[in-house]
């Protein structure tokens, strides 16, 4: 286990793909501290059997709790998928939540190959990898 933190997140419709990638990548997940939104991390807990530390549902404000986290520099790395077929009523809070990766540098996968790409490719253990961290002064 290390100190680095991974949240998950999926809309309704995406929930079975995050579901069944985190199942091929739970060698990798146990690995990390796991944060979730409320259904999506119930269910994965139910799936992985992992400790996930659950906040609101998305439309109840868990898209915020996990971007204040991002604000706070205590996430590594956003593994969401949203939905780009089927508006959210809190798309301004998702919105807000992928603005805020942009905002610190904070590497996240929307889609499964994204995801496969940061877990397979890149080890965000190794000694080698660092994620730049933008100064902005205040
Ligand atoms: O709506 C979400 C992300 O925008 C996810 O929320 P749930 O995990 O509670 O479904």
């Amino acid at each position: 286990m290390t100190h680095k933190t991974v949240a998950l997140v999926a809309h309704d419709h995406k929930k079975p793909e995050l579901i069944q990638w985190s199942k091929t990548n739970i060698h990798k997940l146990r690995q990390y501290k796991l944060v979730a939104t409320g259904t999506t991390g119930g269910l994965l807990q139910e799936a992985l059997g992992l400790p996930i530390t659950r906040y609101r549902s998305g439309p109840l404000g868990g898209d915020q709790q996990i971007g204040a986290l991002i604000a706070e520099g205590k996430l590594d790395v956003l593994v969401f998928f949203w939905d780009p077929l089927d508006p959210a009523p809190h798309d301004p809070d998702v919105k807000a939540l992928l603005r805020l990766c942009s905002v610190w540098n904070i590497p996240v996968a929307c889609n499964k190959a994204s995801a496969d790409l940061m877990f397979n490719v890149v080890d965000i253990d190794a000694p080698d990898y660092q994620r730049d961290i933008p100064d902005y002064g205040k």
